[in-house]
């Protein structure tokens, strides 16, 4: 009843939802009316000049149940075309080899083959890039129909199946506690029924602080749920939320809406500096204890409230108490709440709000650390999956579950209800291993100057996946269904009864674990919670030990996979290799929205990891080729190109570094004729870049997203990629495994300028080979200029470096945000970053001119006979 009420005040609001005051306008589009018809039509109108609903015919499955979500394919005036562009420039390729292959040069064979064997590998993986991205495919959830179908209008009751929630963090400090209970308080308030979900927290660090915070979180919580829920608020992340300037309000309730929200307000300031000083409070109430508990041996013991000792991390670390070395702890924090709907007390003269027609329940809640202990590989975030993975069997067992990075919050409350609109539809819900949302950020500077957005890829080539077998898993804003996970087929390919028992011991020794997998795989089912006993927090103990694993095909085929940098794409990968499909799930308002480094060290850092991952893949049990005939063929290609892309590295360096020649001598030609040479260069690229036009087009992002993308793809290929390989190399050769660290979140986003982080320069070897290939370039152009004024723009030789000198140009281009970030301060002035240029140019050209006039010819012929010897 109450809920129905609640949902009938929640038809009638109209609130103007987030923003985050950056330059990002999706977010600040109304939320409550975004999913009313009239918006649906509004959004229809927009993309009905580029997608288009396919005709869905009866499809095999339960005709009673509705279908839940649409199917969009690009529009045939712009996928023909499109698709021809593709296909002209892959007979332009073509012609270029043999070309090339006829013309081959006499005079400096080594250096044409190996220019040669670059290209071809160009081609190739621009194959590999381009061949999955024929068929995007749109999939709109409808949440109205899920609704009709699973909920109630009027008991309320609802049909709903159970949601785990996961949320990972390591660290209060390099992951700043404040996104973390941000995150959690978006999940505690989603719009989504309390008994039907629970949330986990996986504390990696073991500290006290998290534990603290998750109390501080639950108890603002029964203030923060039910104002959310009486106001329709969005997002339901109250940082983001008070984050925004301006809020309309166009409900019925204004004066009450403007009163609560004063309150809220208030108590969330408190609310904020009781986890500021958190810190400080443990830190002296520990100092207290142990004043009066001195021992001998002086260790200091970090304590609870209660008066008991902490059994995580100490702030003093001490045997057993220290990162990487203590207990596993869980601790059910809210219990799971009664079935029925609660509603709040009305208004008093102690109790300033009116919560009579609003659910106060609130859904589970539990923190936990798993054991950590010296000598064991703890596989960082993977490990912690797992854990919680089996800790969360016992305690909810929810057939779904959703995972989030702690700095990733519930942008759009009805996210949950949007993946069950996939999971559960009758056409192929049941195969359906992994709903994949796209990641949004906030907080990237204006103009994305790193490529933080990712469009190309979060809107092109995930949409391109999902016309195939389905996107690849990212790693955070991503629901999955349980089953899977354990490593069970997809119901197309196995016989009807899950035979998990029979393999009862490959998932270690604990029953009550594998008496819940059967159930844990009913997608009908709600939550069960468990009654906890003293065998149960036994069990729960054994569940989070190192040991647990041992000798069980946890990590492997059971559960996230394990000895990798990028543990997303390969546990992802191994769903689709076993015949399971997953649905990528875009909606407006953003479903979820994180924070991303704008620092360039980090953010090379990052693509660091990610780039050695996908070698790591490639050169393991998890490579493309070995998937087994349940891939399907694109598919198998897109994993192939996902898990090779940074090798075109070192051909991308060494065409870069190529003008080094040039300055020792003329004589140097990858191919002649030079000018024809060039000429088909500039169409083969220039096509790229048509087909960049059309993929601008049908994901409908800017062309300033493509060109960060464009950019941040050389700053990546001139440095990471090839670091990327060269540790590879070397893990092949000694076999030991790439180090990665956290990646640091933005902990200047509290100071006066917003976009401080983009202006330090954090000097890593890691930025050495771009430096060295601006340079190179620059002094190119230098040449090109010099030669110009030696020989006269007639001659044929400064008409060839002329040519040449279109490329170095380009380079700069796409190298341009790269000099900007090693400018730091002075990046804030692109002025001076062009001074700087025109002068470097001018010297180099001078003294190549200045040179010439004194040695003639002498150098060139010295280069030139040593080009001949070889
Ligand atoms: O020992 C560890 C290390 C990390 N984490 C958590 O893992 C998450 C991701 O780590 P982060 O350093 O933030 O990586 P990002 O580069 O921001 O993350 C992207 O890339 C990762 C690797 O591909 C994916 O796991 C992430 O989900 C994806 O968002 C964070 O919540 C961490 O708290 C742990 O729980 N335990
Ligand atoms: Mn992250």
């Amino acid at each position: 009843m109450a809920a129905a009420v609640t949902r009938r005040i929640n038809a009638s609001l109209h609130v103007e939802a987030t923003g985050n005051g950056a330059a990002d306008g999706e977010s600040r589009r109304d939320s409550a009316a975004a999913h009313s018809p009239a918006a649906k039509r509004i959004n229809d109108a927009k993309n009905s000049d580029v997608w288009v609903a396919v005709q869905e015919g009866d499809m095999p499955g339960d005709s009673s149940r509705a279908l839940l979500f649409r199917t969009m394919k690009v529009k045939g005036s712009i996928l023909h075309p499109y698709r021809f562009v593709i296909l002209l420039r892959l007979i332009a390729v073509i012609a270029f080899f043999i070309w090339r292959i006829r013309h081959r040069n006499h005079d400096g064979v080594w250096l044409w083959f190996m220019s040669m064997v670059g290209d071809v590998w160009f081609g190739f993986s621009w194959v590999l890039n381009q061949l999955p991205k024929l068929n995007p495919i749109k999939r709109v959830p409808d949440i109205t129909a899920i609704r009709d179908q699973y909920e109630s209008s009027t008991s309320g009751e609802s049909k709903l199946p159970g949601i785990d929630v996961f949320v990972t963090t390591v660290d209060p400090v390099d992951e700043p506690i404040l996104y973390t209970v941000n995150s959690i308080l978006s999940i505690i308030a989603t719009d989504y029924p309390a008994e039907k979900y629970a949330c986990y927290l996986s504390d990696d660090g073991g500290t006290l602080v998290h534990y603290e915070a998750m109390f501080e979180v639950a108890n603002f919580a029964k203030l923060w749920v039910p104002f959310c829920r009486k106001h329709c608020i969005e997002p339901r992340a109250p940082e983001n939320y008070f984050g925004v300037k301006r809020q309309p309000y166009m409900g019925s309730m204004q004066e009450e809406f403007m009163s609560d929200h004063r309150r809220v307000r208030r108590e969330y300031e408190e609310f904020k500096v009781r986890i500021d000083s958190l810190f400080n409070t443990i830190y002296q109430r520990s100092e207290a204890y142990n004043r009066k508990n001195t021992k001998e041996d002086g260790v200091k013991a970090t304590w609870m409230a209660d008066g008991t000792q902490w059994p995580g991390t100490w702030i003093e670390q001490a045997e057993n108490h220290r990162k990487g070395q203590h207990a596993g702890i869980v601790k059910v924090i809210l219990n799971h709440p009664s079935y029925k709907p609660q509603l709040g007390p009305p208004a008093s003269i102690d109790n300033p709000f009116d919560f009579s027609n609003v659910d106060m329940r609130l859904p589970m809640l539990v923190y936990l650390s798993r054991e950590k202990r010296p000598g064991y590989n703890h596989q960082k975030k993977a490990g912690a999956m797992n854990v919680m993975l089996r800790v969360s069997a016992l305690l909810s067992n929810a057939p779904f579950l959703i995972n989030f990075d702690c700095d990733h919050y519930i942008n759009n409350s009805q996210a949950f209800r949007a993946a069950m609109c996939f999971m559960l539809d009758p056409r192929d819900g049941q195969n359906t291993a992994f709903v994949q949302f796209p990641q949004r950020f906030d907080d990237v500077d204006p103009t994305d100057r790193y490529a933080n957005h990712n469009r190309v890829f979060f809107d092109g080539t995930m949409l391109s996946l999902n016309g195939l077998q389905g996107p690849s898993y990212l790693g955070t804003g991503t629901m999955f269904r349980r089953a899977a996970l354990y490593g069970m087929e997809p119901p197309r390919w196995r016989a009807d009864t899950i035979k998990v028992i029979s393999k009862a011991k490959e998932f270690g020794e604990s029953t009550l674990f594998i008496n819940s997998m059967i159930d844990g795989a009913n997608q009908e089912r709600s939550i069960t919670p468990l009654f906890l006993e003293e065998s149960v927090n036994n069990e729960l103990s054994t569940l989070m030990t190192c040991a647990y694993e041992d000798g069980t095909p946890w990590g492997r085929d059971v559960g996230w996979v394990y000895n990798i940098a990028t543990e997303d794409v390969v546990t992802g990968f191994r769903m689709h290799r076993q015949g399971w499909r997953s649905m990528y799930c875009s909606i407006e308002p953003a479903a979820f929205r994180g924070t991303a480094p704008i620092n360039l060290t980090e953010r090379l850092l990052q693509i660091l990891r990610w780039s050695g991952g996908s070698l790591e893949m490639f050169f393991s049990h998890s490579n493309a080729f070995l998937a087994g005939p349940r891939m399907q063929p694109l598919q198998r290609i897109a994993y192939l190109n996902m898990s090779t892309y940074p090798i075109v590295t070192i051909f991308i360096l060494a065409y870069n570094l190529f003008p080094v020649m040039w300055l020792i001598s003329e004589q140097f030609y990858i191919q002649r004729p030079f000018g024809s040479y060039i000429l088909y260069l500039i169409i083969i690229i220039a096509m790229i870049h048509v087909i960049g036009m059309f993929e601008v087009k049908w994901a409908n992002i800017t062309l300033l997203d493509w060109c960060r993308n464009e950019q941040f793809y050389m700053i990546g290929a001139t440095g990471v990629y090839p670091t990327a390989v060269l540790y590879m190399v070397l893990k092949l050769i000694t076999g030991k495994g790439i180090h990665f660290r956290l990646t640091s979140k933005q902990t200047e986003a509290c100071s006066n300028d917003k976009f401080a982080d983009l202006y330090v320069v954090r000097w890593v070897p890691l930025l050495i080979p771009t430096i060295a290939v601006l340079i190179v370039n620059v002094a190119a152009v230098g040449v090109a200029i010099g030669k110009a004024a030696t020989w006269g723009l007639f001659k044929e030789q400064a008409q060839h470096a002329v040519l040449g000198m279109v490329f170095n140009v380009w380079i700069l281009v796409l190298l341009y945000p790269f000099a900007l970030g090693i400018m730091g301060q002075w990046g804030k002035k692109p002025a001076i970053l062009f001074i700087l240029l025109l002068m470097s140019i001018s010297t180099v050209a001078i003294m190549y001119v200045t040179f010439r006039a004194i040695y003639p010819s002498d150098w060139s012929e010295i280069a030139t006979s040593l080009g001949k010897q070889n």
